[in-house]
């Protein structure tokens, strides 16, 4: 059924950050109609990831303000601009900041899930048009996009192209995961490292990230998934998604360093190892950790504009592997609707990974738990 709004601006909340490292501010602002190849969506559910703190502190090189964070949101399609035919009004979607346009050379590819159709302008915090289609009702400013998907707002306009359609019988207060945490840590294991049955894994960091790798490398079979993070409160839930051993490197003797003390855990280090913190030395470590010979190590942890990553050549010509790994290495439009099954068969869990669930107008409080080591993810409700 056409909405009501069906060409017309629509007036609704969102969280806009005016200025780095400074609360949010909820407030009304104006979302235009969808243009040629884009889509309103009207969000209903949305979490925090711990780069949308990481680019509200400045550390972004690509982040500009006013804007309106938020990449990890599902909701309902409320009206499609002119060419749009992969989606309608009333179709599920789960907003994509890896977007699948299945036409340019990336994605015809099989190599690679980073489409190039609309990445630089979304990198500017724009439309694919180079124009922004939200602008703050108290002053009449143009807003930024953010990652292609500016989900932290009741409606949002993305390019069709960033618009995975899942089935309707999926709770989008659970599956808005999908949109990053859990898609990117179950692919970086499966698709990425691609780990297979018997091996030895290394995650450092237990967030939603490191937390779906755990599932993924289970998934995959691996014998040995040793849970890595400075903040034990994590631990529990690693376990319960399949991590084998915990450790915390604040126990790592003095005079010994956390490589040493991984290779010796495993008898000459790790088949696979995956940074999922955004912390350079530990990227080192995680490289260093990997064994002799094949050990590979998946960078998927973002650093801060102008932060570089250092080993010893001579520990890539001794066989170990550095890659990295974005969303996982998953193209959205045509793999999410099967996680969506694996969720809904109970292979692939989500639930647990949703330590929280608050009002919109409280997302401020979302980042407060995450900042504090008190949350996986916590889901905002537009409801
Ligand atoms: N490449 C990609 O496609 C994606 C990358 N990311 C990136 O992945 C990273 C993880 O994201 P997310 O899971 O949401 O983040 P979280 O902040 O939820 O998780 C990170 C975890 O690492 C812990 N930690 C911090 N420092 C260390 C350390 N030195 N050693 C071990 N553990 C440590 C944190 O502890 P504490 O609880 O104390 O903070 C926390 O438990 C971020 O850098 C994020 O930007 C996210 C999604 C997609
Ligand atoms: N803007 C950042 C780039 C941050 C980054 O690496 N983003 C990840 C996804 S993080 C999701 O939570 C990613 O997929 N990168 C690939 C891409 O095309 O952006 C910077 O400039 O450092
Ligand atoms: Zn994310
Ligand atoms: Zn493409």
């Amino acid at each position: 059924m056409p909405s009501e709004h069906e060409g017309r601006p629509i007036t609704c909340r969102a969280a806009i950050a005016w200025e780095c490292n400074a609360p949010l501010s909820i407030e009304e602002v104006e979302v235009a109609p969808p243009k040629q190849g884009e889509v309103r969506v009207r969000i209903t559910a949305t979490s925090v990831c711990h780069t949308d703190a990481y680019s509200l502190s400045g550390r972004d090189g690509e982040f500009a303000t006013p804007a309106i964070l938020g990449h990890e949101g599902a909701g309902i399609v409320e009206s499609v601009g002119p060419g749009v035919t992969s989606v309608a009004p009333g179709d599920h979607v789960v907003a994509l900041y890896t977007a699948e346009c299945r036409t340019c050379r990336m994605c015809k590819s099989n190599k690679t899930n980073l489409c190039s159709s609309v990445r630089t302008t979304q990198g500017q915090g724009l439309m694919p048009d180079g124009t922004r289609r939200f602008t703050a009702k108290r002053n009449g400013e143009a807003i930024f996009h953010y990652m292609g998907c500016s989900t932290f707002s009741e409606y949002t306009v993305i390019a069709e192209v960033s618009c995975a359609k899942i089935t309707p019988d999926a709770p989008l207060d659970t599956i808005c995961l999908l949109g990053c945490g859990v898609t990117t840590g179950w692919g970086a294991a499966l698709k990425t490292a691609q780990v297979e049955k018997g091996a030895t894994v290394a995650v450092f960091g237990l967030g939603a990230v490191g937390l779906s790798v755990i599932q993924g490398a289970r998934y995959a079979g691996a014998q040995r998934i040793i849970a890595i993070d400075t903040n034990p409160s994590k631990f529990p839930l690693a376990t319960k998604l399949g991590a084998t051993e915990t450790f915390n490197p604040k126990t790592v003797p003095e005079g010994k360093t956390l490589q040493q003390a991984i290779i010796e855990m495993t008898d000459g280090g790790v088949d696979y190892s995956f940074e999922c913190v955004g912390n350079v030395q530990l990227m080192r470590t995680a490289l260093e950790c990997a064994h002799k010979g094949w050990g590979q190590s998946i960078i998927i942890g973002v650093a801060g504009a102008g932060e570089e990553i250092a080993t010893r050549p001579f520990q890539l010509v001794t066989g170990r592997v550095w890659k990295g790994s974005a969303f996982g290495g998953v193209k959205g439009r045509t793999e999410l609707p099967g996680l969506v099954e694996l969720y809904k068969k109970g292979t692939l869990d989500i639930d647990s990974f949703i330590t929280g669930t608050l009002p919109f107008a409280e997302i401020n409080h979302a980042f407060d738990l995450l900042h504090k080591g008190d949350s996986i993810r916590t889901v905002l409700s537009f409801e």
